[in-house]
């Protein structure tokens, strides 16, 4: 059903799965002496998170933060809102954000920014998918799943226009999809 609407798959399923089990096992020796608290940010980082975290065989916290920049748009508006904060005081934590994507970088240099300026003792990165090319402002990842070309990627947590969450890998999608929906 949703097939027919994809160009390209780019990441299997498979693909997704054994890459998971790789990073589980590095998260897993790094936060072997923490506790660390895992943020996900909403709703994209979803389906990763719930993959990533059983991969991980040690104590961990779970909270999630909502922070939007793109809304049904294709390009990052620039400016980046709280939509829903943590619940937990983060000062003198040790966290690790999960996200689905680093494009611009604007959503993750905002959250960086935040979670230090409240005085966690350290921020980290995984991330399923790392876009170089689409980098505005300045931010690396510390774990990165794969690398993908300079294209709008939808599945595994990924939308356009809130659909194409539930895939489960990441691909291009037709043309004719944009054009309809724009
Ligand atoms: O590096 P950036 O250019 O900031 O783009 C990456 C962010 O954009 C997407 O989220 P979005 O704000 O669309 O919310 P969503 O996760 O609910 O789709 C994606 O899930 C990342 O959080
Ligand atoms: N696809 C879906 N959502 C996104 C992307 C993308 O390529 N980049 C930033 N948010
Ligand atoms: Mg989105």
């Amino acid at each position: 059903m949703l097939e027919k609407d994809i160009e390209t798959i780019l990441i299997t399923q498979e693909e997704i799965h054994n890459r998971c089990e790789k990073l589980g096992k590095e998260l897993t020796a790094a936060y072997k002496n923490t506790q660390p608290l895992v943020v996900g940010v909403l709703k994209g980082a979803i389906p990763f998170m719930a993959d990533i975290v059983r991969q991980m065989d040690t104590y961990i916290e779970l909270d999630f933060m909502d922070v939007s920049s793109y809304g049904d748009a294709t390009v990052s508006s620039g400016e980046v809102k709280i939509v829903k904060d943590l619940d937990t005081n983060v000062k003198g934590r040790d966290m690790l954000i999960v996200e689905d994507i680093i494009d611009s970088g604007r959503t993750l240099r905002y959250l960086v920014d935040l979670f230090k300026y409240r005085q966690a003792n350290s921020v980290a990165i995984v991330t399923l998918l790392d876009k170089p090319k689409g980098r505005v402002v300045d931010i690396e990842a510390d774990y990165i799943g794969f690398d993908v070309p300079d294209e709008f990627v939808v599945g595994y947590g990924l939308d356009f226009a809130e659909q194409y969450r539930n895939l489960p890998y990441v691909g291009v999608l037709k043309p004719n999809i944009y054009e309809t929906k724009v």
